[in-house]
């Protein structure tokens, strides 16, 4: 009888110590490649290509004069559908988390750095809040998972999915649940932003360590070593970058190379990256145009082209980055970024920079008097 009891709590105790080490690992089975947003995003089409080139090269100008602001016109008019564009209220989030990962000692700055920014951004006083400012584009700031109780602020969307990730160098950083939480509320907030009218957004992060986080989701998803896609981030020196390419290295290692897109994100991403995926896909399938930014926003993109690939062909690079990697992540997207600025900072800087050139893009489109109209002799 005695012995009929042990083996019977035995057996309990076991079942119950198996399912808390791989609770992760079952829900991964059972939601294997499970994304729970539905999205539908149609490649842009080529049916108007003759008409807007036709009209761009009858501008009174030689051809191909306006250089990239060419190719940027005839994309924004495909997305559109329309030889005539228009770019209206445009807005930029900037999405804010913490990561475990900081642990490690990977980034040079400490995590409180997360939510001090973005006090600074409520209170106007960051980067992004002069140049956002400078342009017309309307700012949101979203608390995607910061690690820290912040009061009711008017300008402060609270989408906490939870208080910063999990150390991935350790288990993942977030549950798929929690990822398709953050796909989600990203997706919903563009959705509030179309219904107000807005055809072009851009997308910022705030997160000490997301530096890693993106190399990390970079290399998972394209393959390539930690050490090539791994940069100094917020100013680390030769050791600390080698350090960071050695952490992230090791996370693959442990988590192997068999991950689906949503399991690559849940395992490196981090909430404000995620909720970023999310707003974007929902962008492409509203046929909004997509400004993107640096490496950070990019790594978000290139997680969002893995769960559904014509994302891409509503998105304009704004600028490369100094993080070394982001080259490499617009070659793996065949992408042209608009500017080479050497900036590294993230916030949405690089694209509400960008967005004036975008916006003469569309404008001489819609301005320039062509040849006929201007009575100007074209070439023979
Ligand atoms: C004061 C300050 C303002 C920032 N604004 C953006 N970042 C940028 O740096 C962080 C990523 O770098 P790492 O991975 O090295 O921590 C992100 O928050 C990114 O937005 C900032 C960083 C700091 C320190
Ligand atoms: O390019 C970026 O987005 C970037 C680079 C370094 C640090 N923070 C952001």
């Amino acid at each position: 009888m005695l012995i009929a009891v042990c083996c019977i709590a035995y057996q309990v105790l076991l079942n119950f110590y198996v399912y808390l080490t791989s609770g992760w690992l079952l829900s991964i089975t059972f939601a294997q490649n499970f994304i729970r947003m539905n999205f539908d995003i149609k490649a842009v089409g080529n049916t108007l290509d003759e008409k807007i080139l036709y009209k761009i090269n009858n501008k009174t100008k030689p051809p191909g004069s306006l250089g990239k602001l060419e190719k940027i016109a005839l994309q924004i008019g495909k997305i559109q559908q329309t030889e005539s564009p228009k770019l209206i209220n445009p807005c930029i989030m900037v999405f804010a988390g913490d990561h475990g990962v900081v642990e490690e000692g990977v980034s040079p700055f400490p995590q409180e750095v997360t939510h001090q920014m973005v006090l600074n951004f409520l209170n106007g006083g960051a980067a992004i809040n002069v140049f956002a400012g400078q342009n017309s584009i309307s700012l949101q700031i979203i608390d995607a998972g910061v690690n820290f109780d912040f009061t009711e602020h008017p300008a402060l969307n609270n989408q906490k999915v939870a208080k910063g990730t999990r150390n991935f160098a350790k288990e993942p950083a977030m549950s798929i649940d929690q990822c398709n939480e953050a796909l989600q509320r990203g997706a919903d907030l563009v959705s509030e932003k179309y219904k107000e009218g807005t055809n072009i957004i851009g997308f910022g992060e705030m997160g000490i360590g997301n530096t890693t986080a993106a190399s990390a989701l970079f290399s998972a998803y394209s393959g390539l070593e930690p050490a090539k896609t791994s940069g100094r981030g917020t100013g680390l020196d030769e050791d600390g970058v080698s350090h960071k390419a050695e952490v992230i290295q090791k996370a693959i290692n442990k988590y192997g190379n068999n991950l689906s897109a949503i399991e690559i994100l849940a395992t490196y991403g981090g909430y404000e990256i995620a909720m970023t995926t999310g707003a974007m896909l929902k962008a492409a399938e509203l046929g909004m145009c997509i400004l993107v930014d640096g490496f950070i926003i990019t790594s978000a993109l290139i997680a969002a082209q893995a769960l559904s690939k014509h994302v891409v062909d509503y998105c304009i690079f704004s600028h490369q980055s100094n993080e070394q990697g982001h080259r490499l992540m617009l070659e793996y997207l065949d992408a042209e970024p608009i500017m080479q600025l050497d900036l590294r900072l993230g916030e949405g800087t690089g694209a509400a920079i960008a967005y004036p050139v975008v916006k003469s893009a569309v404008n001489f489109l819609n301005e320039m008097a062509s040849f006929d109209d201007a009575k100007v002799s074209n070439k023979e």
